[in-house]
């Protein structure tokens, strides 16, 4: 594994800044759910899975460092920080499905007869690290099932790969979704080689996926997000796999700008194109991807790199952080911890894994 985005012990939780990567590995203390969400916002940790289990651990900290005079004191306090962080970043779902679990737990441990300040808090507690540990697990499982998908519908005996963004240590602080997917591909033998994509204007491929895939010895090869269509055509690749934000009920997929026009060239070239997700990435509430809202993000992120202007003063900008791709285009299917799914089947299967 890369690096570790996250490390957590009770009252401590430190995060790899990423915005520093990969020239700096620098660790930075968050202490209090302010810092989890400014961390958060500024993208000092990114990543679906990642920015729930940071800005969760963030509020375990200051629950840990915090004195309480009541058991409602408590509640209320956890409810209005948990509001707090959705608010960061709106459009992965993980932080909001989080908030909503801890909530109902909350409720739980208040209606324990006899509940304390000290049972509460313990109970609190062990339940945000029990559900942080365990969004950690599923990825390997997920990693297996899309790299046997991909090869048992493949003619070929290795998969050419490519992937957008960064969904793999840095964002899910594992084994990774698309990037997991990749990864076990690599170790069983399967793997020819990925193509990522830099992934403007973060540059999360270039400066993220590029990392991880040096420090794994994962034969990678960098690209421009213009040329990710042309590499489809000139290239063999066998098959795009992607992460996810947020997946609607019918499928549809919001994640990183930049991942609509990539389905649509694969669909152009016929080469099947995977969302890889664990199912806490599902948002079954929302029939279809209009719902979903896509953050917008500062115009300096792309009229300067490193501080440095590039565009002219005055130049308007679009700068949204993400695209939502059609359920239809989704060609090879809906990789999660549970197995390979065609779009149309993904409610019904998480569903059925609900009861
Ligand atoms: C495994 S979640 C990764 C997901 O998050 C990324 O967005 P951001 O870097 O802005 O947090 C991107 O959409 C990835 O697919």
């Amino acid at each position: 594994m890369a690096l570790e985005a996250i490390k957590y012990s009770r009252g401590e939780l430190r995060i790899l800044n990423q915005l520093l990567l990969p020239h700096l590995t620098v660790y930075e203390a968050v202490k209090t759910t302010d810092d989890g969400w400014n961390a958060i916002k500024a993208m000092k940790v990114r990543g679906a899975p990642a920015i729930a289990i940071v800005g969760c651990l963030s509020l375990a900290v200051e629950i840990t460092k915090s004195e309480f005079t009541s058991v409602e004191a408590l509640v209320e306090f956890t409810r209005e920080r948990l509001a707090y962080l959705v608010t960061a970043r709106p459009t992965a779902v993980n932080m909001s499905r989080a908030a909503s679990d801890i909530g109902a737990t909350l409720c739980q441990l208040v209606a324990r007869p006899g509940a304390t300040i000290d049972s509460v808090e313990k109970g609190l507690l062990e339940a945000i690290e029990a559900m942080m540990a365990k969004d950690l697990s599923d990825n390997k499982s997920l990693g297996r099932f899309g790299a046997e998908h991909i090869m048992a519908n493949s003619q070929k005996d290795k998969a050419i790969v490519l992937t957008h963004c960064n969904t793999g240590s840095l964002a899910t602080s594992g084994y990774g979704t698309a990037l997991g997917v990749v990864r076990c591909l690599h170790e069983s033998g399967w793997l020819e080689r990925v193509y990522c994509t830099e992934t403007r204007p973060y540059n999360q491929g270039s400066r993220l996926t590029a990392y991880e895939l040096v420090s794994d010895a994962i034969p990678g090869t960098l690209i421009t997000d213009s040329m990710a269509a042309f590499a489809m055509k000139e290239r063999g690749i066998t098959a795009v796999v992607v992460g996810a934000d947020r997946v609607a009920g019918n499928g549809d997929t919001a994640n990183k700008v930049g991942t609509y026009q990539l389905a649509v060239a694969a669909k152009h070239h016929g080469i099947p194109f995977y969302v890889a997700a664990p199912s806490t990435s599902c948002d079954l509430t929302l029939e279809g991807g209009e719902g979903i809202v896509i953050e917008e993000r500062p115009h300096a992120e792309l009229t300067e790199i490193n501080g440095t202007r590039v565009a002219p003063p005055g130049i308007d900008v679009w700068n949204p952080a993400f695209d939502v791709t059609p359920q239809d285009l989704i060609t090879g299917g809906i990789v999660t911890e549970l197995g390979v799914f065609e779009p149309s089947k993904l409610k019904e299967a998480l569903q059925a894994k609900e009861k």
